[in-house]
């Protein structure tokens, strides 16, 4: 079994899907093989407005701002589909209905739980197309809601995987019938209710990763529009290089520290089963890729990390007294309770200073929360470059840098946190 996994941009238009199709095409006669589909191209964005305009009660706005998502989608298959096009119609209609019969009412529950119902539509309507394609093409191919495998709790937008009874009933989907080629979503699962969720952005390496493990795949390959893992984000960094092979440690860390490339939660499931993991180029499927596997002593070139939207907390005991266990214990609660993860820590005698995502709503309850106990400052647009295997050539330019709050040094990575600037 393989499963390979195609996110948004490997299918944001009708010549990339042609090519997707191509590389489903080159699979081994006789292998299994999982294929896990993202929305197309950046859908997931444009639901999340439909979500707002829904939930700000703008009934008339979502529904408009969804016939454009329909449009598009119709658009697409009209294009690529002859044969199949009424089946795949008929399945699209369904899942367009599903969403806008909840359009017409009112919200009366969270918007977590409206924006996993309504979000997850576009991984649905993306994995249907690719679907219908592979079969109009003479693939014979099994779609799967993975809604009826991947099952979660109900904390809507970021839910926990229920690992035992995903892992029994993938085996039963995935590995007790006899075709060879499955075509299911990423990014999103159901509670045992039935109630549709979603992984958190960026989720489908994570499916795909959750996947290898409970059918214990010889490899999971995620295609990207980059030649592999890059040394920094090529759009950003001219001066970034290709790397070939990494470990697992190395990619936990950069996708910890913000690399984009490969969303954090999916090393664990693949490094508890020694699964690797392939960063592929679907431009150009003949290129070797990035193996990420348990390879020890690499040699790693600096690796570059720009992490955007960063604020800095500053905690101060408010009479002077040290910072000590229990107030570190406090502030971890405040964190825990708020799901926020922090990026930098460091400590002074009588203050603590946390870096964290700027997601502002949670900020301004952290503050609130801890200003009972602390002085709380709050210091914000700022951005987090972290480097590691930093060179002597890059300390001395970071040294050099301005409008640095804060700087953390071990011998391996190098962070400053300094004003973005705007
Ligand atoms: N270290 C890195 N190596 C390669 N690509 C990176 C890196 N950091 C960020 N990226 C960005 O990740 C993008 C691919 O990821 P993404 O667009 O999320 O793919 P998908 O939507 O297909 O999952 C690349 O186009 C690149 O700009
Ligand atoms: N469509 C979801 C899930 C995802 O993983 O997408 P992508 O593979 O395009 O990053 C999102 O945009 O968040």
């Amino acid at each position: 079994m393989i499963v390979y996994k195609f996110g948004g941009a490997s299918i944001s238009n009708i010549e990339r899907i042609q090519q997707v199709i191509q590389i489903i095409e080159n699979i081994e006669a006789g292998e299994k093989a999982v294929l896990v589909i993202s929305a197309m191209g950046k859908t997931t964005n444009a639901l999340e407005k439909v979500v707002d305009a829904f939930f700000q009660q703008k009934a008339t706005e979502a529904l408009q701002l969804f016939e454009v998502i329909k449009q598009q989608h119709l658009t697409v298959a009209k294009y690529l589909l002859v044969k199949e096009y009424n089946t795949c119609y008929a399945r699209m209609i369904d899942i367009f209905t599903e969403v806008e019969w909840l359009l017409h009412d009112k919200p009366v529950r969270a918007y977590d739980y409206y924006y996993d119902q309504i979000v997850c539509c576009g991984e649905l309507l993306s994995s249907t197309i690719i679907h219908f394609f592979c079969k109009e093409n003479g693939l014979n191919t099994q779609w799967i809601d993975i809604r009826d495998v991947l099952l979660t709790d109900n904390n809507f937008r970021d839910a926990g995987i229920i690992w035992d009874i995903t892992a029994q009933k993938a085996q039963q989907v995935f590995l007790n019938t006899a075709h060879s080629i499955y075509i299911t979503q990423g990014f999103i699962g159901a509670t045992t209710d039935n109630e549709s969720t979603t992984l958190g952005r960026e989720g489908s390496d994570f499916t795909a990763a959750i996947l290898g493990n409970v059918l214990e795949a010889k490899s999971v390959s995620i295609w990207k529009d980059v030649e592999g893992v890059m040394s920094a984000d090529p759009k950003m960094f001219k001066e970034a290089v290709y790397i070939p092979e990494l470990n697992y440690n190395e990619v936990i860390e950069m996708a910890y520290y913000g690399a984009q490339v490969i969303h954090p939660k999916t090393i664990k499931p693949l490094q508890n089963k020694h699964i690797p993991l392939l960063v592929k180029c679907f431009l150009n499927p003949s290129l070797p890729g990035t193996i990420i596997h348990n390879a020890k002593h690499l040699h790693f070139p600096p690796i570059q990390i720009l992490k955007d939207k960063q604020v800095l907390i500053t905690f101060q005991s408010l009479d002077f007294s040290f910072i000590g266990g229990q107030s570190i214990q406090n502030i971890y609660a405040f964190l825990n309770a708020l799901k926020l993860i922090p990026n930098l820590i460091q400590f002074g005698a009588i203050s603590v200073q946390i870096c964290l995502d700027d997601k502002a709503e949670k900020i301004n309850e952290l503050a609130m929360l801890a200003a009972e106990k602390f002085d709380v400052q709050v210091q914000k647009n700022l951005q987090l470059f972290t480097v590691r295997h930093y060179t002597a050539a890059i300390l001395n330019a970071m040294n050099a840098e301005e409008n640095v709050v804060l700087r953390q040094q071990t011998p391996i990575t190098l962070q400053i946190l300094k004003l973005q600037k705007q």
